[in-house]
């Protein structure tokens, strides 16, 4: 069975955040665009936040022929999907709805055109279960902002075909990504595995009055998060282990997991929980808008991307080992 990997048309349906992030990312790579999205408004919503990234991307370096006004949104998934060399479906995180846009999707569109899903952690057998040619479904994960960040986890369900994972891994590389092929079907795959993990201990922080949202990031930001792009955990505490590595680290620090400091549950929602991270975050952003932050972030990580391909090249190493 063989899949479309060279493609030319790409179908994003949903264009919030990270749909709207695809576009930008596909048309960057000089790409066709169709889009669908029900909700009023969500063309020029779409259109806008394309516009926002798109100095961004014009500094990172434009394909040949690359440009915003490649984008077409159309008013049926049909339309969307027909014509479609690949798919991407990044419409709200419920099972219920992404079970009956993709018997809608996978129906209309071109069979061997590949589909992939943006959900979180959502699983894959049981959204496509309605799905037409259910070989040819993947899930493609990406991070926030997509047309920036390279990683997108690639997972399959039982119905998808080894190949349709090789092939939409060639597709996600020729847009410039990543892709981690998350081999084992599991909820929150690995990413989210790891970031909800951070996130629930954040908020237990709060919830306890250990710390505001803005010291918590702190703790983030000029600690941890500068390492974490340029080296992951495993290897960091390899290091901290000194000569002896990490059987030392894990003799050294093991024992502490057993406390242990962290909780595993999730803290309650209470009313108070959310006041107090939507006060405090508010307090971050201060004056400063959505989108202008948005700039701000995406200059910060061209730096951080070109600073660590950088010096990866003068170790012999290329930005995707
Ligand atoms: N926001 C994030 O940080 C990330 C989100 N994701 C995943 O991407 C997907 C989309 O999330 P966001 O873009 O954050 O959400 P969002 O709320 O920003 O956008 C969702 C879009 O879907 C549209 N929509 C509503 N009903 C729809 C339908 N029946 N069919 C198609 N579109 C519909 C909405 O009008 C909206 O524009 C979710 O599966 C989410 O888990 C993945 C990575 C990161
Ligand atoms: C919060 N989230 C689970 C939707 C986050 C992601 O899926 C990835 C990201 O961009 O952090």
């Amino acid at each position: 069975m063989t899949f479309i990997t060279e493609i030319k048309t790409f179908a994003a349906l949903g264009s919030g955040v990270i749909g709207s992030g695809w576009v930008a990312r596909a048309l960057a790579h000089g790409l066709d665009v169709v889009a669908w999205d029900p909700a009023p408004g969500a063309e020029a919503a779409l259109r806008k936040r394309v516009a926002n990234a798109w100095g961004a991307l014009e500094k990172q370096g434009l394909a040949p022929g690359a440009s915003p006004q490649r984008l077409r949104f159309v008013s049926t998934i049909e339309e969307c999907v027909k014509d479609a060399d690949f798919i991407q479906e990044s419409a709200p995180e419920r099972l219920e709805l992404k079970l009956e846009l993709h018997s809608k999707i996978s129906a209309a569109a071109k069979p061997d055109a590949l589909i992939g899903s943006s959900t979180s952690g959502l699983l894959p057998s049981e959204f496509y279960e309605g799905s037409t040619h259910p070989e040819r479904c993947v899930v493609g994960h990406p991070f926030n902002p997509v047309y920036l960040l390279p990683l997108v986890e690639v997972v399959g369900g039982q119905r998808t075909a080894p190949a349709a994972i090789q092939a939409a891994i060639q597709v996600y590389e020729s847009l410039g990504m990543r892709p981690l092929h998350v081999r084992k079907e599991v909820p929150g795959f690995i990413a989210d595995r790891l970031l909800e993990a951070l996130w629930r201990e954040a908020l237990h922080l709060v919830n306890d009055g250990v710390a505001t949202t803005g010291e918590i990031d702190d703790a983030i930001r000029f600690g941890a998060g500068l390492r974490w792009s340029f080296m992951g955990t495993f290897l960091t505490y390899t290091l901290a282990g000194g000569d002896a590595g990490m059987r030392h680290f894990m003799a050294q620090f093991g024992p502490a997991l057993q406390l242990p400091w962290t909780y595993l549950p999730a803290p309650e929602l209470t009313d108070k929980l959310i006041d107090d991270v939507v006060e405090g975050t508010a307090e971050q952003l201060g004056s400063h808008s959505i989108s202008a932050l948005e700039r701000y972030r995406d200059d910060c990580l061209l730096a951080v991307l070109e600073a660590v391909k950088t010096t990866k090249a003068k170790h012999g190493m290329h930005f995707h080992d």
